[in-house]
């Protein structure tokens, strides 16, 4: 409408500038005062175009109605005016300056005014001096003009004040998303910031962002060239390459090394301020603090590779190092050591004085390796009481040997565990890159392979790996294997030993001994396979088996007519320290229906002697249940009489070491003659292992030991055969109050 208004104005007053012309002949001077008029609004222009009084309000609505307006004018003028070709100039310059410079409305404002002042100073006096003897017709014009003049001034103000309010309008609304905008920023944790053409930082600013990076610091500086480390894969080099292709980035992390040490990570987001043209005006964006994420990450990080009980590395972080070192050692050459460590008696002390001293110990076992090894050694714990160390560079393997020797001192040394004073050792497998192994998971099966050579060699010690040791350890390990699967594959079976009274030549007992037949390994002796199954509590269910079948059997020759006999079974360490030993015991008595008076469990001295004040406990227990007792190989052990004297022991079995020489030995003579001594002593039955003479046995009735056990007499065999013997060597009857064998509190 305003424009519209703008356009008649326009049309009118040209018309009466062509009727000034026509109906008078204008003198020369009136050119100067145009020429005036022309380098006035020539100068103003140049003034407002310079100064830019407002950049922010460009409005095209304004100018381009003008621009088509006064060139359509003038044009039309110039055809019917030829001699007024100067105004027609300056009228074009308007044009173009409305039209092609977008003015502001200000300057728009200036511009319409000076124009209109000139127009109106050059009808009031330019015309009354040009025409002193003007016409009516002229006046008329003139006076008409003057009015429109005016008329286009007041339109203009009104067209100006519509633009105004609407410029009021529009800054308003820009106020208001400011506002918006600047209360977002001040409740939100983030930065927001802004960088010139040249990636120069001219804002950046927060309400409640970390003090930490004040905006001076970064405020005219370039973020890539300002010392800060980039932690996006790619580096300066990829963002640099987005920037320069105007791309936006998301999640740039910057880390800041703050002068009291602590590290600030940002996350920064940008897009790039393009304007009409395309030319590139800068970039804007966000950045948030995310220092306590990344702390976060750490800690997650560091709980992923870490051990929590030790705060070592853990498996997996072990197998990264692992990776590096072959990777590295691959590369450059050179050689490392890995070095496997498992702790014996470990599980011992855990089963026996809980988790928690067990912890404790782990702990501070982790404490010595880490003291006794250098810093650049690296010590991991794969878990339970299995640790490994990671010598980097190792040139030769006396150094590594230095180092093993170092790890078994460190554990050996005792712990207070409770108030108690414990000990551990400590089994080591080392294994050497390139010669023992080229790949990680090899290396350490090998060193793993050299610990159990260690193990086997005794304890408290360490192994090298070789090959000789591989096929040893393989063979283990095939062992193991197979164990695990044996009973629920029937590869069991229980083979029986006669006892035999020496004074009437009758059974008066039997032991069961297990048989293990696997298709693929063969026969494997007990001696093999029962430390493996201790070790790795398969013992257990095995040994519960074996007490069951033994009992039924037992049971199975009672109802066949034979005679009773006293069935001995072997009791391990692990399965006396298994807390449902007694449940079990009778529970299968329970369940086979078998008198426990019959039943005679053998122990070993050892076995008694780890913790004489619980298995006195759980010894009486057993004997309260009617169930007899033994000591097996005795001698062996290092039990004293005075401790012996406290446990309700039954039976005696003399260590068939001392029996095999007997009859020529003086010290075995002597030795077996005082263990019989002692049993008589203290009313237990002395029964001696392993014979396998008549000289032995001889020697051994002469003696007053009540039994023999041994091939003299028969060796393990299936139950069949061993029926057929107690036919015919009639059992003799069990006392009266065997169960009530007297022992001394
Ligand atoms: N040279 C010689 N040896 C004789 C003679 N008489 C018997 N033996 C052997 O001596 C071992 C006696 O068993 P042990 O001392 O309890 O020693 C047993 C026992 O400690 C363990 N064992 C066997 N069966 C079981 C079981 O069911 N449970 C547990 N925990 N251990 C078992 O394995 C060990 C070895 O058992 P076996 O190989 O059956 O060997 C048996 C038996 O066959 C002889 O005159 N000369």
């Amino acid at each position: 409408m305003a424009a519209k208004i703008g356009a008649i104005n326009w049309v009118i007053e040209i018309s009466l500038l062509g009727g000034l012309v026509i109906f008078a002949k204008l003198p020369s001077w009136f050119w100067f005062l145009y020429t005036g008029i022309g380098i006035l609004c020539a100068s103003s222009f140049y003034i407002l175009h310079k100064t830019g009084i407002s950049e922010r309000f460009k409005d095209p609505t304004l100018a381009l109605p003008h621009l088509l307006i006064v060139c359509a004018n003038q044009f039309l003028g110039l055809f019917l005016l030829p001699q007024l070709n100067f105004l027609f100039l300056i009228r074009i310059i308007e044009g173009a300056a409305y039209g092609l410079f977008l003015l502001t409305v200000r300057q728009y404002f200036i511009l319409f005014l000076t124009f209109a002042i000139g127009l109106a100073a050059f009808i009031i006096f330019g015309a009354s001096i040009a025409f002193p003897t003007s016409t009516l017709a002229v006046k008329i014009l003139l006076y008409i003009s003057l009015i429109l003049t005016i008329g286009r001034l007041i339109f203009g103000s009104i067209y100006l004040d519509f633009l105004r309010s609407r410029l009021v309008a529009t800054n308003k609304d820009i106020k208001e998303s400011e506002a918006r905008f600047r209360a977002l920023t001040d409740l939100s944790s983030d930065w927001y910031w802004e960088q010139d053409a040249d990636f120069r930082i001219t804002r950046f600013e927060s309400g409640r962002a970390s003090k930490d990076l004040p905006p001076e610091m970064l405020i005219g500086k370039r973020l890539f060239e300002s010392g800060i480390t980039v932690k996006t894969p790619g580096g300066w080099e990829a963002h640099k390459a987005q920037i320069m292709a105007h791309q936006s980035f998301r999640d740039l992390v910057l880390h800041f090394d703050m002068p009291d040490n602590h590290d600030l990570y940002i996350s920064v987001s940008g897009e790039a301020m393009i304007d009409n043209d395309g030319v590139l005006k800068g970039y804007r964006g966000v950045a948030r603090d995310i220092s306590e994420q990344k702390r976060a990450d750490a800690r997650i990080q560091h709980l992923a590779t870490h051990d929590g009980l030790t705060g070592l590395p853990n498996r997996v972080m072990y197998n990264q190092m692992l990776s590096v070192a072959v990777q590295s050692a691959l590369r450059y050459g050179g050689s490392f050591a890995v070095l496997f460590i498992d702790l014996d008696r470990f599980k011992f002390i855990n089963d026996t004085l809980g988790h928690e001293a067990g912890d404790q110990l782990l702990k501070e076992i982790s404490t010595r390796f880490r003291q006794t090894l250098r810093a650049s050694d690296i010590v991991a714990r794969l878990g339970g009481d299995e640790f490994v160390v990671l010598v980097p560079q190792v040139h030769e393997k006396k150094e590594i040997a230095v180092i093993a020797r170092k790890i078994v001192d460190a554990a050996i040394a005792p712990f207070l565990l409770q108030g108690q004073e414990c000990r551990v050792t400590a089994s080591v497998g080392i294994a050497i890159f390139p010669d023992d192994a080229q790949d990680e998971l090899t290396l350490t099966k090998s060193a793993d392979i050299a610990m159990y050579a260690a193990k086997e060699a005794g304890k408290n010690n360490y192994q090298f790996f070789s090959a000789q040791v591989r096929s040893y350890a393989l063979e283990r390990m095939a062992l193991e294997t197979n164990l695990r699967q044996a009973l629920e594959r029937n590869e069991f079976t229980v083979y029986y030993q006669a006892k035999r009274d020496l004074a009437s030549g009758a059974i008066s007992g039997v032991e069961a001994l297990l048989r293990w037949q696997n298709p693929e390994l063969g026969t494997i002796s007990p001696a093999q396979f029962i430390p493996i199954a201790e070790e790795t509590g398969m013992i257990v269910p095995i040994g519960k088996w074996v007490l069951r079948t033994a009992c039924r059997q037992n049971m199975a020759w009672l109802r066949e007519g034979l005679p009773p006999v006293c069935m001995a079974v072997n009791l391990s360490v692990r399965q006396f320290t298994d807390d449902h030993l007694l449940l079990d015991i009778a529970a299968i008595l329970e369940e086979t229906g078998m008198d426990p008076r019959l039943l005679e469990l053998e122990i070993t001295e050892g076995l008694v002697m780890r913790d004489p004040a619980k298995a006195v406990t759980l010894l009486a227990a057993i004997k309260k249940m009617g169930v007899r007792l033994a000591i097996d190989d005795f001698g062996t052990g290092y039990s004293s009489l005075a401790q012996l004297k406290n446990f309700p022991i039954d039976t005696l079995k003399v260590d068939r070491s001392f029996i095999r020489e007997v009859a020529t030995n003086a010290s075995d003579k002597a030795i077996t003659e005082a263990i019989i001594a002692m049993g008589k002593t203290l009313c237990m039955t002395v029964i001696a292992e392993g014979v396998e003479t008549e000289e032995q046995e001889d020697f051994l009735r002469q003696n007053s030991c009540d039994q023999m056990q041994g091939y003299y007499f028969s060796k393990a065999v299936l139950p069949e055969e061993f029926a057929t013997l107690l036919r015919t060597h009639h059992a003799i009857p069990l006392p009266e109050d065997s169960s009530s064998t007297q022992f001394p509190a």
